[in-house]
């Protein structure tokens, strides 16, 4: 198997520093699509994390019954409102971001994936595709070829198992995996204790991160992590390597203080900074 262990010599050759020039409107202006009632919480960690994760601006797509809590919640983005009140029934937008996230917290109303469907057919901005967006492509595995070549998919490994179907061994999984990413030319993030991140035949193994990630809205995080390093002209595969390290590395500095238990996903958020000066100072 060609398997990367994507440690700090690694990122360090990825990485890339911030231009001391620049300004919002060149830092990568990022758009989350998602959230529904009871689970807007899932769309704003997104957004906070893309964000600190450094991208200049960030637009956040709700249906109406999110608009006050994602502006309360992060004054920093911008809001945008579907016209149903608890779930997205028309993804209409009129701006032009450098990559979206969309998924977490949306649900999978008849609606809700006819609107995706849609949004698919004529989506032309780099992609990061989670949680019930990935749902519904699982229940619709022929819009799968709608997807633009090395579009990330961030699955954990249930719902890795609906869209692959079973495995009955470790290499199972992997070989499946790996023909999934292939077939449809995707990169595929599968989230679990480590993270692999499969593009072809490659696999990129993480080495960061460590049980105080298994806490709600963590994968949420990694999304608007991933996004905001996409936003910012990565390459699709760096910006999935490089979100899931940073993520990981997160946990890894929280801990002493937190403990395993009481972290939580704003922990991660909080804790991005740190993560970025980690690798600022190695490069001195
Ligand atoms: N604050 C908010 O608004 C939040 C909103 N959220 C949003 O909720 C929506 C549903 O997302 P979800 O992931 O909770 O549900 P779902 O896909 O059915 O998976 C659950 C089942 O899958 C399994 N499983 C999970 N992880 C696994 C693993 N690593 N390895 C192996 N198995 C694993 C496990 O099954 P079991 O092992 O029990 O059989 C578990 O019972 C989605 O839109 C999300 O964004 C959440 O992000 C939370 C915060
Ligand atoms: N025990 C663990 N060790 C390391 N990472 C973990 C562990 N448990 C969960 N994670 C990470 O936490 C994230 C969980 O994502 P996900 O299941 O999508 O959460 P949510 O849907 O609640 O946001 C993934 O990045 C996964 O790799
Ligand atoms: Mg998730």
């Amino acid at each position: 198997m060609n398997t990367i262990y994507i440690n700090q010599k690694e990122i360090l050759k990825r990485y890339k520093d911030i231009d001391k020039n620049t300004h919002k409107g060149i830092q990568g202006h990022a758009l989350f699509i998602g959230g529904s009632y009871g689970k807007i919480g899932s769309v704003c960690l997104s957004s906070k994390a893309a964000l600190k994760t450094g991208c200049g601006l960030v637009t956040t797509f709700v249906p109406k019954c999110g608009y006050e809590i994602v502006q309360m919640s992060i004054p920093e983005v911008m809001v945008l409102t579907d016209v149903q009140e608890n779930f997205i029934s028309k993804i209409k937008v009129d701006i032009v971001p450098q990559a979206i996230g969309i998924g977490p917290g949306m649900g999978q109303e008849q609606s809700t994936q006819k609107a995706f469907h849609e949004f698919l057919k004529i989506n032309k901005t780099p992609l990061v595709i989670d949680a019930d967006a990935l749902n519904i492509l699982s229940q619709n595995k022929s819009w799968l070829s709608l997807l633009a070549p090395k579009t990330i998919i961030t699955p954990h490994l249930k719902e890795l198992e609906r869209l692959l179907g079973k495995w009955s061994s470790e290499e199972e999984k992997f070989e499946k995996t790996k023909a999934f990413s292939k077939q449809y030319n995707l990169i595929v993030v599968m989230k679990g204790v480590p993270t692999h991140t499969i593009d072809g035949e490659t696999i990129y193994e993480n080495t960061t991160g460590n049980a105080a990630l298994a806490t709600a809205g963590s994968g949420d995080v990694l999304t608007g992590m991933i996004t905001s390093l996409l936003a910012q002209s990565y390459e699709p595969v760096n910006a999935a390597i490089l979100g899931v390290y940073l993520h990981g590395l997160t946990a890894d500095i929280a801990l002493p203080e937190t403990g395993y238990q009481s972290f939580i996903a704003s922990d991660i958020i909080e804790n991005i900074g740190k993560a970025y000066l980690t690798l600022q100072n190695a490069q001195k």
